[in-house]
């Protein structure tokens, strides 16, 4: 997969060098390219925002480097990518939800972007720019708001990446995480078998793997009903088993 990020600050993104990620880059199995907006500028003080129409506190980032830095995104991954377009994914606090779901779906695409905005966030006539030539997803982490995009889009790349196979070494611990299939993840535990005076429960001692299993499960359910009333709630029935209701 191939990921661009176009960003005021490029450096907030150097976490995506290191651990499974940063593995990836260096395996081949993600092509990352991250962008300074200021290099698609033209004046002195490298000006990437500009007063509001209409007054109002604070300032909007300016549509020309913007259309400049993702019509270069564009150019230089069609070479890459053999052609085609991006899917523009832009974090912002008013976007739909970003979720496991998402992550699955974007994992399958070939090539992703990222718009980092800043300030009050970028001219509309971007938004209304790119939608005429690629796929724009305006996503939101959740109903607080960050200063800029970069986190969010840290976030985003983990959760896509590590869904790529081969990032993660092992494609069973993708299974039964929290969200993967509705239900938060059960609680693990390992050596040493006490510890300050607390034991682990004596099914996982048991060499029992039935039990452990069916712990494991009615540990979910639990757990999800007290954190998660709403994905219980949201639920297939068809997914639940009459051991599951009785939980
Ligand atoms: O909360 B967010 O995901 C987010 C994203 C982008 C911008 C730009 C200015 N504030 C922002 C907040």
């Amino acid at each position: 997969m191939r990921l661009d990020v176009v960003s005021i600050f490029p450096d907030y993104l150097a976490p995506l060098d290191l651990s499974l990620i940063g593995k990836a880059r260096r395996e081949g199995l993600v092509d990352l390219h991250v962008h300074d907006l200021r290099d698609f500028t033209h004046d002195r003080h490298r000006t990437v925002d500009d007063t509001p129409y209409g007054g109002g506190a604070g300032m909007v980032m300016r549509p020309e480097p913007w259309g400049e830095a993702l019509d270069h995104v564009v150019a230089a991954g069609a070479a890459a990518v053999g052609g085609g377009v991006p899917h523009l994914v832009v974090p912002g606090p008013g976007g739909r939800p970003f979720t496991q779901e998402l992550a699955r779906e974007l994992a399958q695409q070939p090539w992703l972007a990222f718009a980092c905005g800043r300030y009050e966030g970028i001219d509309e006539r971007v938004y209304d720019e790119a939608r005429e030539h690629m796929p724009v997803s305006v996503l939101s982490l959740g109903d607080y708001v960050l200063n800029g995009g970069e986190v969010a889009v840290l976030a985003m790349v983990e959760a896509i990446a590590r869904l790529i196979p081969g990032v993660i070494g092992n494609a069973e611990s993708l299974v039964e995480e929290s969200h993967e299939d509705g239900l938060l993840e059960y609680p693990v535990y390992t050596k040493p078998p006490v510890w300050r005076g607390r034991g682990i429960p004596e099914v996982l001692l048991s060499g029992h793997h039935g039990q452990i299993a069916r712990w494991r499960r009615d540990e979910r359910l639990r757990r999800t009903a007290q954190r998660r009333p709403d994905m219980l709630a949201a639920l297939d029935p068809a997914a639940l088993d009459e051991r599951d209701r009785a939980v």
